[in-house]
Parts: structure tokens; sequence; C-alpha cells
């Protein structure tokens, strides 16, 4: 039996899983369950090509999702010994800037931080449940999308609000550290000379954040107290004028609730397009509205790559990532012709793998404290 790692990546309506052996981070298994919440579906790959696809009841929630992963983990009890479970975990606020050992009480002050993550922390508050009732004492690892940003300096910390707001939580913590110091390592190992310099790393898959970095280190990030903020997404908004949330809530007298799916929801890609989230989708379609929303994507992730320019002192190496960043070519040579005027760069594209990040981190944890 191989001693193993099992990640758990909970998203909002899919649970993204890989099983890396314990001791040689060796890929034995990766999938995910789609559409969660509407014709549900387990797809696996395994180490040896196998693949396999099991469609889940249509009544399938977050719980039943990870109940059918755990079927299939059981199935394979001959083969992988679970040793542990490392969960990514979006919001970590300002007590966690390292990935920790979950206990009650860390569950706890997670659970405190769902208003800051509302449409992530939750799900990965029930895979930390499931996996603890299906798994029992297998310790579960917490890995947190904010924590590398822990690095920033009050510049890039702080909102203009009093600092009453600020001691209270009101301030920029940042996103996608796994995906960074994924990069970051990758950088490390393989271009010492890019890492030591100023580097823009841009993650852009249906989330998306730009991050300065320098010697591994997050500099300035785009986004901000919560996942919504800095540029536009697949579905999520962005930064938008504050004073336009309060005149739809005080004019316009869309509830809270509207507000929330809208801006999280019905935005970005897919409210400019008025068609489609899908990147892949609107590179296919020639309509006007499509090929704007693209453009403007691209012009707000130039001057974002602008802006922490700044907060770098210049910059000699831009890292695409992520779905869009590693696949859509007509995007990355968008948002390059406009940062043009910012001088010749470097231009580098990294696969993300925020899971391995997360095994490298477990490991380095059971490790230190077995
Ligand atoms: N070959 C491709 N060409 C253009 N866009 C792509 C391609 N492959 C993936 N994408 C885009 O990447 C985005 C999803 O990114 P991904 O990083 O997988 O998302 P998630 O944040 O869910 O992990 C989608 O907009 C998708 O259209
Ligand atoms: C924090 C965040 O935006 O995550 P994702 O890109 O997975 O939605
Ligand atoms: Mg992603």
């Amino acid at each position: 039996m191989k001693p193993a790692i099992l990640t758990l990546n909970a998203g909002s309506s899919s649970l993204k899983f890989r099983v890396f052996g314990r001791h040689d981070l060796e890929l034995l298994a990766r999938g995910v369950v789609s559409r969660i919440g509407a014709a549900a579906e387990l797809e696996v790959s395994l180490q040896d090509g196998t693949k396999i696809n099991n469609a889940l009841p249509d009544s399938a929630d977050h719980r039943a999702a990870l109940g059918a992963l755990m079927d299939f983990i059981d199935l394979h009890d001959g083969d992988w010994e679970i040793q542990a479970v490392a969960h990514r975990i979006v919001h970590g606020g300002t007590d966690y800037t390292r990935s920790t050992l979950l206990t009650p009480a860390v569950v706890k002050d997670l659970e405190a931080l769902v208003p800051f993550a509302p449409l992530h922390q939750p799900h990965n508050l029930e895979a930390i449940a499931a996996a603890q009732t299906l798994l029992g004492a297998v310790p579960g690892i917490a890995c947190f999308d904010t924590a590398f940003h822990a690095s920033r300096g009050p510049m890039f910390t702080h909102f203009a609000l009093p600092q009453a707001l600020f001691d209270r939580g009101i301030r920029r913590y940042g996103f996608h550290g796994l995906s960074y110091q994924w990069l970051s390592h990758v950088l490390a190992t393989e271009h010492p000379d890019i890492q030591g310099g100023r580097v823009i790393a841009a993650h852009l898959g249906n989330g998306a954040s730009l991050c300065a970095m320098r010697n591994g280190q997050s500099i300035d990030t785009t986004m901000g107290m919560t996942a919504v903020d800095g540029v536009p997404m697949g579905t999520r908004s962005g930064a938008v004028d504050p004073g336009a949330i309060l005149l739809m809530k005080r004019t316009f007298g869309m509830p809270l609730e509207e507000i929330e799916d809208l801006i999280y929801n019905r935005a970005g890609l897919l409210g400019l397009s008025g068609t489609s989230n899908d990147v892949a989708t609107l590179i296919a379609d020639p309509g006007p509205q499509a090929q704007f929303a693209l453009d403007y994507f691209a012009m707000k992730c130039a001057q974002a790559a602008a802006g922490l320019a700044v907060s770098l002192g210049g910059i000699d190496a831009v890292v695409f990532t992520g779905g869009i960043g590693e696949n859509a070519e007509p995007v990355r040579r968008r948002i390059l012709d406009y940062m043009k005027p910012l001088g010749d760069v470097q231009t580098l594209i990294i696969p993300a793998n925020e899971e391995r990040m997360m095994a490298m981190e477990t490991i380095r944890l059971l490790d230190v404290e077995p």
C-alpha cells in the first residue's frame, strides 16, 4: 500500500482532487466532480491512463460529491493509504499566514471568515466536515489562498479607511496564493535569474488576479478583502465603484442577495458579453459583444500590471498561468500589446499546480509534526 496524500479544492460548483505519493509526490490519480447541483459527474484519471466517468444523482450536493470521491478512493484501498487530506481554503484572514493542521479551534476561526469569502469558504468548510466524517482520524491540513500575501507591506494591505476598520479586518488580503507560491517555486528551481527579478504573475482562470513578486515574496496583488475585487473575471465583476453598489441598493431597491449574485455570478466576461464566461467560447465568437468583453479583460489586466509595476519599481518578466493564461494565446497577446508602454519584458507560461503546492506544504507539516 502506497502512503498517499489527498488534496481537495472545493469550488462553488466543482470539487477537484488529486492523490499524490506521500514521499515522492508521484501523481497517482486526479479528478473532478463537476456541475455540482445540476447533472454532477465524477471524472477520474489514474496513473496508468485508466479513465473513470460516473454520473451522480441529480440531487448531489458537495457532500454527496465528496462521498462519491471517497467511494472511489475506497475502491483503491489496497493501493493507497491516505495519510493526510490537504484542503485548499480560500480565506485565512489575518491569523493564518501559513498552512496549518486542522483542529476544531481552527475550523471555528475559518467559519468566522465566511463573510469574507461568501461564495468559497462555505464549500471549503463542507469539504473539511465531509472528509472528517469519511476518513476519521486522518489529519486534515488547511492550505490558504491568502497566506502567500502576508509578506506585503502596509501600503498594499490597507484601504483608504480609518485604522479602526483595518483592525476589524477590513483590509486587503489577496488570493490565489497557492498558485503564486507554486510559480515562485518553479521560478526558483528552473529560472532563478527571473525569480530574483521584478515579476508580474497573472493567474487567469475562472477567478483571476495578478501579483507583483520578487524573490519568492508577494509585494502587491490585485484582489482585496474578497475574491470579487481586482480585474474582471469569468462571472465576477472585479473592482466596481463602491458608490454604484450603494446606488443599486438605495435607489434601485435591489436586495443585497441580488447584488451579491450579480457581482459574483452574473458579471465579468459573462455580464459584458451577455453570452458566456468561457474564454474559448468567446474567442470563437466574432460578435462585437464577445470581442469587447475579451478586449476589456485584456485592458484591465494590462492596467493592473502597470499598477503592480509601480509597486515593484519596474518589471522584468510576466508569468502567465491558469486556464486562460496557459491556453488563450489571443488574450495573452492583447494583454502584452496593451503593456507595450511599459517596455520590453520577458514572458513565461507556467502551468498552475495549486494541488502539488498543497501536497508539498502537507509533507512539510507532517515531517515537522509527524
Ligand atoms: N484552449 C483554451 N483556449 C482558450 N481558453 C481556454 C482554453 N482552455 C481553457 N480556457 C479557459 O480557461 C478558463 C478556465 O480556467 P481554469 O484555470 O481551468 O479555471 P478554474 O479557476 O475553475 O480552475 C475558461 O475561461 C476557459 O475558457
Ligand atoms: C480565490 C479565487 O478566486 O479562487 P478561484 O479562482 O478558484 O475561484
Ligand atoms: Mg483555478
